[in-house]
């Protein structure tokens, strides 16, 4: 089974699933932007907004929270190949880092941009 085409994608799936659990449970950045996710959720339901803007809301939670943890994998392979200081390092994770920032700054404005209709009608 483990060697057939289904039991591959099958096992890819366990071990995708496994990641995003390790990140979890283990980045503190990603736990915050996981709870932000849960309010921002409960405000959907709460202001019933429309089915267009569930779909921009999830859409920027899972842009955030995914970069997040392509963000963290960056940084285990700089630390894994190069565990000492290097300025080469420090850019390749500030590089990371501010993809995670642009996409939050992108989240925020996309949340604003929903929530402003709901809270001024
Ligand atoms: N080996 C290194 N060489 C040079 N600069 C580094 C190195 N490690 C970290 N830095 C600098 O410190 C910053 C923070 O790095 P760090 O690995 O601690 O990530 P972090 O932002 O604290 O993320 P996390 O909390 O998820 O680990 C980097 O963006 C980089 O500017």
């Amino acid at each position: 089974m483990k060697n057939t085409f289904l039991g591959k994608r099958i096992m890819g799936a366990v071990y995708a699933f496994r990641g995003a659990f390790v990140l979890l449970k283990t980045e503190a950045s990603l736990q915050v932007q996981a709870v932000i996710a849960i309010l921002m959720t409960v405000l959907g339901f709460y202001m019933e907004i429309s089915t267009t803007d569930w779909i921009f809301q999830t859409i920027a939670i899972g842009l955030v929270m995914s970069l997040e943890g392509a963000n963290t994998a960056i940084e285990e392979i700089a630390d894994f190949i190069h565990p000492d200081f290097h300025h080469k390092i420090g850019l390749i994770k500030d590089l990371a880092a501010g993809a995670v920032f642009i996409a939050s700054i992108t989240a925020i404005i996309i949340g604003v941009l929903i929530y402003i209709p709901y809270f001024t009608s």
